[in-house]
């Protein structure tokens, strides 16, 4: 069986939404597919975790930060070469802490989201949000 036929893999994904409506975008390290492309803040969910205990544990590597709550917002499966993923977006307006680039990306709060190129599956999300935020 090829990589992409196997089960999706899930992935927690995190949207930190200020009250402004301001986003949080981390560009993808050297080393990994899609390398420079910008996405939300996640990773995969590690076996025995739950969805938002991933979370939760993704954005204390990366960005050093307690997401205290999260709403689970919408998901998305798509194939890439490199995997077949199913995305779990969550919204939180409530954390704690100063996000830090704890693993060397670059990171940016976006009103309008102006950081290019970003990751396929993500594209379509940025339309959906315009509604839930302004
Ligand atoms: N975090 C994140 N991942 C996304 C988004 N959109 C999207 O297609 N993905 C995909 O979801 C997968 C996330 O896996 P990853 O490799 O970043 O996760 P990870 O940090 O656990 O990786 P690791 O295998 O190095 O431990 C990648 O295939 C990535 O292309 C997004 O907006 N945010």
């Amino acid at each position: 069986m090829t990589e992409t036929q196997k089960r999706p893999v899930d992935v927690a994904v995190g949207i930190l939404m200020q009250a402004n409506g301001d986003v949080l975008l981390g560009q993808r390290p050297e080393g990994k597919p899609y390398a420079g492309y910008w996405e939300f803040p996640g990773g995969k969910v590690d076996p025995g975790e739950t969805i938002f205990q991933a979370l939760q544990r993704e954005f204390v590597e990366e960005l050093g930060i307690e997401v205290v709550s999260a709403e689970e917002w919408c998901g998305i499966e798509h194939v890439y070469e490199h995997a077949h993923v199913r995305l779990h977006f969550f919204i939180s307006r409530e954390w704690r802490g100063e996000p830090q680039s704890l693993e060397g990306q670059a990171f940016a709060w976006q009103g309008t989201v102006g950081v290019e190129p970003l990751l396929p599956a993500t594209i379509p999300l940025l339309e959906w949000l315009d509604k839930v935020r302004y």
